[in-house]
């Protein structure tokens, strides 16, 4: 048995914004009672304590500083996901659209990425991660069990995100998310440290149309396909 097989399992999620790769991956880990990590959250709370401590954003030297320096946890609560940055709760400002596309811009920085690298392969535990993001099967964990690469049309993952934020009582203009999800998959894709692709060995799919339930079947067939949850 190779070193790889006495390591937890973990199921790589990657793939564009709007996607559905975060309701996907808590689903995935609520089934499957498997850790969960939100790699996009890292970047995002890098990002808000850049803009909170006015750092310029193509400083590329004090921005892997704010990385390496990061004070942030993660906790469950009635199973949500809550994010603190130094004690602070900071779950609805990271996902400010300020936020994500400063989080896009610092995400290309190599050395904010080395930065992030191990706290995020630390949250590879037993019984198994599931781990979502842009790079989590091509550089974090080359070696997951499962790589899928989830994807929808821009303008659907436009629609789905105006959905998301206007049931949260923001008013948005659908023709400036297309935007901004055009724009994050530009720096995303084109980006030369681990952008966003799907490793060889993911297996893709596709979303639009398909309703999240769905969605879940399909990935949980390929899932148990290669892992048997419950045995190390
Ligand atoms: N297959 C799907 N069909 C319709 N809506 C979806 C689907 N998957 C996710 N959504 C919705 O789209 C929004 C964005 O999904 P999310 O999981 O946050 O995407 P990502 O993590 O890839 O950015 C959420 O409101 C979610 O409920
Ligand atoms: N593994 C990751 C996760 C996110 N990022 C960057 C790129 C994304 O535009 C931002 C925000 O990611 P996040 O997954 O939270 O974004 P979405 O919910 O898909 O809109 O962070 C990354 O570069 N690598």
């Amino acid at each position: 048995m190779s070193d790889t097989n006495k390591l937890p399992p973990v199921i790589a999620i990657d793939g564009p914004s709007g996607s559905g790769k975060g309701t996907i991956a808590k689903l995935l880990a609520e089934r499957l009672n498997f850790f969960l990590l939100d790699s996009g959250a890292l970047y995002r709370t890098a990002a808000l304590a850049a803009l909170d401590r006015r750092v310029d954003l193509t400083d590329e030297v004090a921005l892997a500083q704010v990385a390496k320096e990061l004070d942030v946890r993660f906790a469950v609560h009635d199973s949500q996901l809550q994010v603190y940055l130094e004690g602070r709760e900071v779950t609805s400002d990271i996902r400010m659209e300020r936020v994500s596309m400063a989080a896009s811009r610092v995400a290309a920085i190599p050395a904010v990425r080395a930065a992030l690298l191990q706290r995020q392969r630390d949250f590879r535990r037993l019984p198994g991660l599931v781990a979502d993001g842009r790079d989590m099967g091509t550089t974090v964990f080359p070696d997951a069990q499962v790589k899928i690469y989830l994807t929808a049309g821009a303008e659907e993952r436009a629609r789905r995100r105006a959905a998301q934020l206007r049931g949260e009582g923001v008013s948005v203009s659908l023709r400036d998310l297309l935007e901004d999800i055009r724009a994050r998959d530009a720096l995303d894709m084109n980006r030369e440290a681990s952008p966003l692709a799907a490793a060889e060995d993911a297996v893709e799919l596709d979303s639009t149309g398909v309703d999240i339930e769905a969605v879940l079947q399909r990935v949980l067939t390929l899932v148990l396909d290669r892992i048997q949850p419950g045995v190390p």
